[in-house]
Order: structure tokens, then sequence, then C-alpha cells
């Protein structure tokens, strides 16, 4: 944990200046304003080519802030910024052609079918994917014919991931991928995000489905009122509060254990970073008393608890300021 009084905390070596070979994104101390808001305060990142990387936070974190200034949608008041070795602020069709974003809403004309939108899409690009392998990849092959306007919200979904895809971008930004998904299609969603990413694709994934970051993130950074709070990989996150979690209850309410402390629920539960001493501690006083430990568990914290624990009271609370103006830099 940082004892130097900021609350950052890197285990994965970015907060150092590496070079930018390598790195699809590079981003150092980033600031954005829309006028009293501070939404984004000092954000550094940096995301390795290749990779797919989880920017997870509550709502008004400067997630989406992020994400439009780095994909060039959002002008930035201060910082540097290089994505596929571009300054967004300057980029041109050429750069924007290698980029991909998959936003919360997109607007497709409703009366076109899914194989018309795709087609039109792909007139945009120098070498689109060809319309048969982008619908087999996001599960569109039956809906080739269906109008946009009657597709299901995860229909819809897909649609817009194809859209993004028609282009093969080198840096895909997905923002909540999977909102809407049922099981089946988000498992679908996750294979394709994975099989991206094996073909060389660097996905910058926004999402607070944490099981998604889990599931699919190499690393993960974690934003709270537009500061980074914590990024490294996902179990190199669980360091932050101790390796392992021993919990377990026990059978006389009366007595204490000489471990860890109880939540709401009567269960008991510590961190530890090597748990052989506390357990031996612990088994040795129940032995000694008397006491059952019932239910004994020893883990590595989740990604929630992590999340959890680094956004604090902030997730309590939705930060998104009353007025949001329509501002969009190009
Ligand atoms: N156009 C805008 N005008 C004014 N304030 C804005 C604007 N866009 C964002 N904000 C404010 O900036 C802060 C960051 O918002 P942002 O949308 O980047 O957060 P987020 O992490 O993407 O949130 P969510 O998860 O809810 O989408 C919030 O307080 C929000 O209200």
């Amino acid at each position: 944990m940082d004892t130097t009084g900021s609350p950052t905390v890197s285990v994965g070596g970015t907060q150092t200046s590496p070079s930018t070979a390598g790195l699809a994104v590079l981003v150092r101390g980033l600031e954005r304003s829309y006028g009293d808001v501070k939404a984004v305060r000092g954000v550094d990142l940096a995301v390795v080519r290749g990779e797919v990387f989880a920017f997870l936070g509550p709502n008004g974190a400067g997630k989406t802030t992020t994400v439009e200034i780095l994909a060039g949608y959002r002008h930035r008041d201060a910082g540097k910024v290089s994505v596929l070795g571009v300054d967004p602020a300057r980029a041109d069709r050429a750069w924007r052609a290698r980029i991909g974003i998959v936003c919360q809403e997109t607007a497709l004309d409703e009366y076109l079918t899914v194989g018309e939108t795709l087609s039109m899409f792909a007139r945009y690009y120098p070498s689109p994917r060809p319309l048969g392998e982008l619908l087999a990849m996001c599960g569109l092959s039956d809906l080739a014919k269906r109008r946009v306007g009657v597709l299901s919200g995860g229909q819809r979904r897909r649609l817009d991931v194809a859209v993004t895809l028609v282009g093969r971008p080198e840096l895909l930004f997905l923002d909540e991928p999977t909102t809407g998904f049922d099981v089946a299609a988000r498992r679908a969603a996750w294979d394709l995000i994975r099989q991206l990413r094996d073909a060389g694709t660097t996905i910058f994934l926004t999402t607070h489905n944490l099981e998604e970051a889990e599931a699919l993130a190499d690393r993960v950074a974690v934003i709270v009122g537009g500061r980074i709070v914590g990024e490294g990989k996902p179990s190199e996150l669980a360091t932050l509060m101790g390796r392992y979690r021993i919990s377990f209850t026990i059978d006389r309410p009366g007595e204490t254990p000489p471990v860890g402390h109880p939540d709401a629920d009567g269960r008991w539960s510590l961190a530890a970073e090597d748990p052989r001493e506390p357990l031996k501690c612990l088994v040795d006083w129940a032995l000694a008393a008397g006491v059952e430990l019932a239910d004994l568990e020893v883990r590595r914290p989740t990604l929630e608890e992590i999340y959890l624990t680094l956004t604090g009271a902030a997730t309590a609370g939705d930060q998104r300021s009353p007025a949001r103006a329509e501002e969009h830099a190009s």
C-alpha cells in the first residue's frame, strides 16, 4: 500500500516513465473540467499493445471523459496523450480508421437491415472485413436481413460492436459492451473479445461488471473522482488488501478469537500476506478453548472486494453533476 499520502497504487509498474514503444496508449497528467466540475484530475495511464485493459470506476468517475479524449472526440485542458503514437487532438482520418469505439448509444438508420448497415460502413474503409465473417464473429448471421429498428437491445449492441469491427481497428474502445446481454450473449461477447485480443487487437474496456473485468482483463485501472486510485493485474491488486482473506464463524458467540474482526453477520475475517501464522494461531486457540471453527475459508480477495476497497464511499453515490451540458470538441 502506498504510504506517501498519494492515493494512487501502482503494482503494474506503469507509474514510472515507460518508453512508448509497445504501448497503445500513454497518458500523463491528463486534466479536464466542465465549468466547476473537475472530471479528470491528473490521470496517468499506459496500455500495452495487444492487452485487454479494463477501466473501472463508479458513476461520474471520469471514465467516459477519459475515453472520449483518447478517441479524439473531446479536447483536454492539460496533459500529454499518445494513442497509437499520435496525439488524438491532432488526429487525421487515417488515425481514426485505426481506432474503433463502441459507445453506450450509437445512431444507426432504423430502416436499414443489419447486412445493409454493415455494407454501408464497409465503404468507409480501405480493407473492410468481409460481411459474412463479420456477421459470424458477432453472432449476427441469422439476423442479416432484419431491420435495425426491430432488433432487441442485446442484438442491437452486437450490431454496434460489428459496426466498429468493420475497419479492423488496432485499438478498440468498448464502453459497457455487454450491458443488456443475456448470459449466452455475454459469454459469446467475451469469446469475441478474447478472439480479437488473440489476433493482436488492443482492447480498452470500460465496465461496471467486475466479473467481466476479472474474466477478460490483463490489467485494470480504477478511477475515482477523476484520479486513478489503483492499477495492475487483477491478481497483483490483491496485494492491496493482503494477499489472502481468512474468514470463519465460531460456535460460541461469547468467545473472542486471537485474530480477525467480526462483521455484522457475526462472521470473523482478516487479511494476511501469508496465512500460515494467523491460521496456526487461530487453530491453536480453537483447540485450547474447545471452540469449533465453522466455515473456515482461506482465499484470495475477489476483484469486487478490491474494487470496493479502492472506491470506498464513492461507490455509494452517483457523483454526476445535475447540469450536464452537451459539449463535444469535435
Ligand atoms: N458535458 C458535460 N458537461 C458537464 N459536466 C459533465 C459533462 N460530461 C461529464 N460531466 C461530469 O464530469 C464528471 C465525469 O463524468 P464521466 O461521464 O466522464 O464519468 P463516467 O465515469 O463515465 O460515469 P458513468 O459510469 O456514469 O458513465 C461527472 O461529474 C459528470 O457529471
